[in-house]
């Protein structure tokens, strides 16, 4: 039986394939991205560098010798590994889960390649048993958390967060999320919303699941 750490190994192996020699590469954040980065020590001779998606993949990545491009310089990034804290059939995701969604969907929105790794566990058919995490500015904490109760879901104050771009998060539970692409719209149009961890209008272009037999491939 392999452990849910050897299945993030697994699938954080995998994704080097899907490196192009000579690249900037594009990295999440997360527990399932540290075993990416580490991995990444590997090939480094073969890369340029990396673009992160937050300030603690960025000392990861420099600890490891690996250079971190600002995203402003880079006109390229052909591929972006991210984990996830669920993925449904069609590849649409919750992130977030680290706080570093915003800076993660903008590193997405960048890259020709979303490549999603998960283990087993967050593969789900309906997303929201992972609560939303919703970025939002401090002043308008109050009236995002009304108006996500009035959708449906019940937001909880992450305590003692605080993220990357010196904003709250608001972690939405008990929302069953049928129509990802809808409900990712709707809550950024509310008014103090700087993004949530909805990832359906930019969903992963290959998710690589570690399972007990082997790594998956949805493609
Ligand atoms: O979105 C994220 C961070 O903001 C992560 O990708 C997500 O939380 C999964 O993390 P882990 O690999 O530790 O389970």
């Amino acid at each position: 039986m392999l452990t849910q750490d050897q299945l993030k190994l697994a699938v954080a192996k995998k994704a080097l394939e899907y490196v192009p020699d000579e690249s900037i590469v594009g990295v999440g954040t997360g527990s399932t991205v540290n075993f990416f980065i580490d991995q990444l020590a590997t090939i480094k001779g073969r890369i340029k560098g990396a673009v992160s998606s937050s300030e603690a993949s960025t000392a990861r990545l420099k600890a490891i010798g690996i250079p971190v491009y600002d995203l402003n310089t880079v006109d390229e990034l052909p591929v972006y590994v991210d984990g996830a804290d669920e993925v449904n059939h069609y590849l649409h995701m919750i992130k977030g889960g680290g706080g570093a969604l915003t800076r993660e969907k903008i590193v997405a929105a960048v890259a020709q390649q979303f490549v999603c790794i998960v283990d087993e566990a967050k593969y789900v058919d309906v997303l929201g048993g992972f609560p939303l995490p919703v970025e939002v500015i401090p002043m308008a904490r109050s009236y995002v958390a009304r108006e996500l109760f009035r959708m449906g879901g019940h937001p909880e104050l992450r305590p003692d967060f605080i993220t990357d771009n010196g904003n709250i998060i608001l972690d939405v539970h008990r929302m069953s999320i049928t129509q990802p692409v809808d409900v990712e719209s709707r809550i950024n149009q509310i008014a103090g919303v700087v993004t949530c961890g909805l990832f359906a209008q930019r969903r992963a272009d290959v998710l690589l699941i570690g399972r007990q037999d082997g790594v998956e491939v949805k493609e």
